[in-house]
């Protein structure tokens, strides 16, 4: 019996659209002016520590602005590159620039399954306050309250088995009591290895992919 429902974001709840089009574009071209500002404040500070301490070679700020813009055009889910794009985010939303995509099936049904009684949580290589921003600032308003946790990277990379493991750990559930959502195969697959339920978000194909996983095309598909 389903107990919590785990989400994906891009290509799940929201456009993959929205992710690559809008927000992946003002975070690459408000970078380099908010490193240059904040850099020295002590949690930017901090991020970019820790992405040093990724690359592994000293390099000077200019450098580091190349290499996450670089991280960013190649879509790296590196922890301290999510964190500060969160970070930059976080202007946008608050200046009206743009609002958190979210689809209206899944704004409808995650309601829905919320009254019912069903825990929902978010998973996404987006950081826990990136998150939090898209679902606080969306055309159906602020749905955090909807939720009750979120995890990122933080956990482990969405295509490892123990990250699922952790996170049945954490939500204290037998996996099998847990759905998971996503439209990535390699993530689907992470999560049923680790005894999770799972559906396949297919929105934007035509045809069924191959693959072992329930496919559905909206939140109004998922029968718990
Ligand atoms: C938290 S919104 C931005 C999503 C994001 O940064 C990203 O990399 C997409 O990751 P997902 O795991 O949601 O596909
Ligand atoms: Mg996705």
């Amino acid at each position: 019996m389903i107990k919590a429902i785990v989400t994906d974001i891009e290509g799940t709840t929201s456009s993959l659209s929205f992710v690559k089009d809008v927000l992946f574009p003002y975070a690459r071209r408000h970078l380099p002016d908010f490193i240059r500002q904040y850099g020295a404040e002590p949690a930017v500070a901090e991020l970019l520590a820790d992405a040093r301490g990724l690359i592994g070679s000293a390099v000077n700020d200019e450098q580091l602005i190349d290499q996450f813009i670089a991280w960013i055009d190649s879509d790296q889910k590196i922890t301290p590159l999510k964190s500060l794009q969160g970070l930059i985010w976080a202007h946008g939303y608050s200046q009206g620039d743009f609002k958190g995509h979210i689809y209206a099936d899944a704004a409808g049904q995650l309601q829905a399954f919320h009254a019912q009684g069903y825990r929902l949580y978010v998973y996404s290589s987006g950081s826990v306050y990136a998150q939090k921003l898209l679902f606080g600032h969306t055309e159906y308003g602020d749905l955090t309250p909807l939720f009750s946790g979120y995890f990122d990277t933080h956990i482990g990379a969405k295509q490892e088995i123990g990250s699922y493991q952790r996170i049945a750990e954490q939500l204290q559930l037998a996996p099998d009591e847990i759905l998971f959502l996503s439209d990535i195969l390699a993530e689907l697959d992470a999560a049923a290895q680790a005894g999770f339920q799972t559906y396949w978000l297919v929105r934007e194909q035509n045809a069924k992919l191959a693959g072992p996983h329930r496919q559905i095309g909206s939140f109004d598909q998922i029968q718990l």
